[in-house]
C-alpha cells in the first residue's frame, strides 16, 4: 500500500570541538552566526525545509559535540544518518588531521552508503589559513566525497546549492533513481512524494 510522506532526510555534522559545526547549523537553518562558542553537550538537532525539484524535503540536522567525552553519546546517532557533513576548521591543521579518525567512525559507525561530503569551515579566516584548499579538495578526492570551504560568519557556500542542500539532493538523487534494492523508493504524485514501502522489507 502507498503512504504519503513528506521526504525526511537525516543529516549529521561531525568534527572537532570549536571548528564551528554549531554556527554552520544555525547559518543554514536561522541565518545567524554567534561569535561565541558555547560547546555543544552531546547533540542537538534543527529542522528546515528545503524545496528540491518542486517537492518539500524536511531535513533534520544533527549537531553532535565534537569534545572527546560525548562520543559514546555521539556514535548512538551515526547509525540513523543519511548523509555525514565531516567538518574542519581551515585554520587548524589538527582539525583537519583529525578528519581522517571522524572518517574511520563514520566507516564503523554510520550505515554503508551513507552520503558524505568534506566542509573546511572559516574560510573567512584567510590571513590564519594553516589548511591550503587543494589538501581539502585532496582528501575529499580520497574519500569520494565532495568538497566545499565555507564560512558560517559571513554565509559562504552554505545555502543555496551548497554543503548541506547539496547533500540533501544528492541523497534524494540517489533514492530517486535507485529502483531496486533500498528499503524504498520514491514516485511524485500530485508534487508530493510518495514513499512505497519495498515489498521485500514487510
Ligand atoms: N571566523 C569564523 N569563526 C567561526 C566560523 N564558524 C564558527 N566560528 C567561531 O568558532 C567558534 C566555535 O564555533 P561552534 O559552532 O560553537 O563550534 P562547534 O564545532 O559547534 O564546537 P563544539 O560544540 O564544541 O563541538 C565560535 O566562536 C564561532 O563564532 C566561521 O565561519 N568563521
Amino acid at each position: 500500500m502507498a503512504k504519503q510522506y513528506d521526504v525526511l532526510f537525516r543529516l549529521l555534522i561531525l568534527g572537532d570541538a570549536g571548528v564551528g559545526k554549531t554556527c554552520l547549523l544555525c547559518r543554514f537553518t536561522d541565518n545567524e552566526f554567534h561569535s561565541s562558542h558555547i560547546s555543544t553537550i552531546g547533540v542537538d538537532f534543527k529542522m528546515k525545509t528545503l524545496k528540491i525539484d518542486g517537492i518539500n524535503v524536511r531535513v533534520q540536522i544533527w549537531d553532535t559535540a565534537g569534545q572527546e567525552r560525548y562520543q559514546t553519546i555521539t556514535k548512538q546517532y551515526y547509525r540513523r544518518a543519511q548523509g555525514i557533513i565531516l567538518v574542519y576548521d581551515i585554520t587548524s591543521s589538527h582539525s583537519f588531521q583529525h578528519i581522517v579518525k571522524w572518517a574511520s567512525d563514520v566507516d564503523e559507525f554510520a550505515p554503508d552508503k551513507v552520503q558524505r561530503i568534506l566542509v573546511g569551515n572559516k574560510a573567512d579566516e584567510e590571513q590564519s589559513r594553516k589548511v591550503p584548499k587543494e589538501q581539502g579538495n585532496k582528501l575529499a578526492k580520497t574519500y569520494g566525497m565532495e568538497f566545499f570551504e565555507t564560512s558560517a560568519c559571513t554565509n559562504c557556500n552554505i545555502n543555496e546549492n551548497r554543503t548541506m542542500t547539496y547533500i540533501a539532493k544528492t541523497f534524494y538523487d540517489l533514492k530517486a533513481t535507485t529502483l531496486e534494492g533500498d528499503l524504498v523508493d520514491f514516485n511524485v504524485f500530485r508534487g508530493r512524494v510518495v514513499l512505497i514501502e519495498n515489498v521485500a522489507s514487510l
